[in-house]
C-alpha cells in the first residue's frame, strides 16, 4: 500500500500553466475523482503521478508504511488504462496477456482462464487485438489494470466506448477488485466515479 504526496506540484507547457501548486496527500487505498473540463489537465496530472511526464515545479513522493519509493520505481506499483495508451494491435489476446504479465505479476488466485471469463472475452483468445471492437478493447484495458498485482490503479475515462452493460461490468469490477487499492479516475461523468469519496478539480489549480 502506497501513500502519494504532492508537494507544490505544478506543470506548464511552454508559457501555459496547466496546474499550479497542488498540495495533496493521497492516502493508501483512497479513491479519487480527478475532474475538470476537456483540456484542463486531468491526464497531465495522472501522467505526472505515474512518473510518465515530469513536473515543471514541485515534487511527487511515494511512501510505503516503512520506506520511500523512488519515482523511477513507481511504475512497478501502478497500472494505467487510458485512451492515449494503445494496445499492441498485432498481438492476439493470449499473446497480449502473456506479454503484459511478464512485466506485472497477476493477482494471486487469478489465472488467464479466469481473466478471460471475467472480461467476457473467452471466445476471442486467438483473435488479434486489431479485430476487437472498441468496447472489447476497453474491457481488456481495464482488465489488465484490475488483474495486475499493483496497489495504484489509474483509470482515465474508464467507461469510454462501454455500453450500459459494459458500465455495469466496470462497476462490478471496481467492487470486486478495487478494495485496498488506491484508484484515481479522470472523468467528467459522475457515473464513472460514484464510488470515489474524494475529488480534486484541476480548475481550482489554474492560478497560484
Ligand atoms: N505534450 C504536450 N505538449 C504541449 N501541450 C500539451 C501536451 N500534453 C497536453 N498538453 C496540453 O495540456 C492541456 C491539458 O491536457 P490534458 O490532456 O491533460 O487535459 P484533460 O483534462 O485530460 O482533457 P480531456 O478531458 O479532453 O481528456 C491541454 O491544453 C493540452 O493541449
Amino acid at each position: 500500500m502506497i501513500r502519494i504526496e504532492l508537494e507544490s506540484a505544478s506543470k506548464r507547457f511552454q508559457y501555459e500553466w496547466i496546474f499550479k501548486n497542488i498540495q495533496l496527500t493521497i492516502p493508501a487505498g483512497s479513491k479519487w475523482a480527478i475532474t475538470g473540463s476537456n483540456g484542463s489537465g486531468k491526464s497531465t496530472l495522472v501522467k505526472a503521478i505515474a512518473g510518465i511526464n515530469p513536473l515543471s515545479e514541485g515534487k511527487i513522493r511515494y511512501f510505503t508504511t516503512s520506506e520511500e519509493i523512488h519515482s523511477d520505481q513507481i511504475f512497478n506499483h501502478l497500472t494505467i488504462s487510458a485512451p492515449y495508451l494503445e494496445l499492441p494491435e498485432e498481438f492476439t489476446l493470449l499473446e497480449l496477456l502473456n506479454f503484459h504479465f511478464k512485466f506485472k505479476n497477476p493477482l494471486r488466485d487469478i489465472d488467464i482462464s479466469t481473466m478471460l471469463e471475467k472480461m467476457y472475452l473467452k471466445e476471442h483468445i486467438s483473435k488479434p487485438i486489431n479485430q476487437f471492437s472498441s468496447g472489447m478493447k476497453q474491457r481488456l484495458k481495464l482488465g489488465l489494470c484490475f488483474f495486475s498485482d499493483v496497489s495504484i490503479l489509474i483509470l482515465d475515462e474508464p467507461t469510454s466506448n462501454l455500453d450500459k452493460k459494459g458500465i455495469d461490468w466496470y462497476n462490478e469490477m471496481i467492487n470486486l477488485f478495487g478494495t485496498n487499492r488506491t484508484i484515481l479516475v479522470c472523468s467528467n461523468d459522475p457515473d464513472e466515479y460514484e464510488f470515489c469519496a474524494q475529488q480534486i478539480n484541476i480548475e481550482d489549480y489554474k492560478k497560484k
